[in-house]
């Protein structure tokens, strides 16, 4: 029995996950974590377990109901039939590139996001904290990654920097080519652990994923697959061993992730400026020139950084932008033709009572 726990909590099985089962499932099924995605199949572990199966689930209607890498999953324990999907922890999704945009599930149960940024002419506050808006969003802990400090003379400022974006944010800053160097990301890379990173091209996403796999290298694992339209390439596997126990989630998506439809995530990193919000004297107030407008107030005071403004600003902006074309999309979807201009927010001060 001791042996068989012990293969599931390498795996990343806990309490979180076990509480979902009634006695009945106990009894019945066993859990596997899925370890890839494939065109109509996933790769499969656990307990003794470990196979291509069927991609498809029963009772799966919705987009969100499919399997993603990281997913944990009930087979009946005799037929190894799939039985049903476990309650994510958190689920990484985005808006399929294509005509027909769709929602696609790209990978579930992530434990630690290491948000990486270099210390160096690339270094850029806002684009860092769109990417912690989306961890909170997703509901994911973040851990910013700051690489290249080898190449400046100081990269405390960096780190100061980053550090400022929130309060009990995780900063560590390494050589990313060091063994030694990238140890101080250990403690969230051990067995069962699951960690996937996010950041901008050439910040060293691939250079610490190397070094935290040891000598177990990515890019090995790519198989060629025909889908019909064409080849193109795919790994073979999504969740990469790591040399401290713990699992990368690595999907073709995940580098490619934006912010889509996060809002709540952007509520909670910039709360300070959506509860001064809240307190306007206008309900429609746009922050600008409106008497009783605390934003307003709260900048000449000094206790608000106009920068930090007009980065939510944008975010707001943009995350409307991307709402509104989802909900156009979503009523064209169900059939109804949906021209109603929004209205606008400027057409007159509406005061709270
Ligand atoms: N000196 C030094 N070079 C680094 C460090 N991290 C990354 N590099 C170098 O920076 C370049 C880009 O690193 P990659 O690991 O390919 O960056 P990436 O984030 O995976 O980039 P994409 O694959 O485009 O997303 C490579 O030449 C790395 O060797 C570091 O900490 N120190
Ligand atoms: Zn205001």
């Amino acid at each position: 029995m001791t042996s068989h726990a012990s293969r599931l909590d390498e795996l990343g099985w806990r309490s979180f996950f076990s509480a979902q089962l009634s006695d009945a499932e106990v009894a019945q099924c066993v859990p596997v974590r899925v370890m890839a995605v494939h065109r109509g199949f996933i790769a499969v572990a656990g307990d003794g377990v470990e196979t291509l199966m069927p991609s498809q689930i029963p009772g799966a209607d919705g987009e969100e109901d499919r399997p993603a890498a990281g997913d944990w999953l009930l087979l009946a324990r005799e037929s190894h039939e799939p039985v049903r999907l476990l309650r994510r922890a958190n689920l990484f999704k985005r808006l399929a590139a294509g005509v027909r945009q769709r929602l696609q599930v790209i990978a579930a149960n992530v434990d630690t996001l290491f948000v990486v940024a270099s210390c160096n002419d690339d270094f850029n506050i806002a684009r860092l904290e769109r990417y912690l808006v989306l961890a909170r969003d997703v509901d994911v802990t973040p851990v910013v990654v700051l690489t290249k400090t080898d190449l400046v003379d100081a990269w405390e400022p960096f780190a100061e920097a980053a550090r400022a974006l929130q309060p009990d944010l995780i900063v560590q800053a390494v050589n990313a080519r060091d063994p030694q160097s990238v140890a101080a990301l250990a403690k969230w890379c051990g067995p069962g652990q699951t960690v996937a990173f996010l950041g901008s091209s050439g910040v060293g996403k691939s250079t610490l994923i190397n070094t935290l796999r040891g000598s177990d290298t990515l890019a090995t694992g790519a198989i060629r697959e025909d889908d019909g339209k064409g080849r193109h390439t795919t790994t073979a596997r999504e969740m990469h061993r790591l040399e401290g126990g713990g699992w990368l989630l690595d999907t073709p998506g995940m580098r490619e992730l934006q912010l889509s439809e996060v809002a709540s995530g952007i509520a909670e990193v910039f709360d300070d400026i959506v509860s001064l919000a809240q307190e306007c004297r206008f309900s429609n107030c746009t922050h600008e020139a409106e008497p009783g407008c605390r934003i307003v107030e709260a900048i000449d005071g000094g206790s608000l950084d106009p920068a930090r403004l007009a980065r939510w600003r944008k975010l707001a902006t943009e995350e409307a932008a991307n709402s509104a074309s989802n909900t156009t999309r979503k009523a064209r979807i169900a059939g109804r033709v949906s021209a109603a201009p929004q209205p606008s927010n400027r057409n007159g001060r509406r005061p709270r009572r």
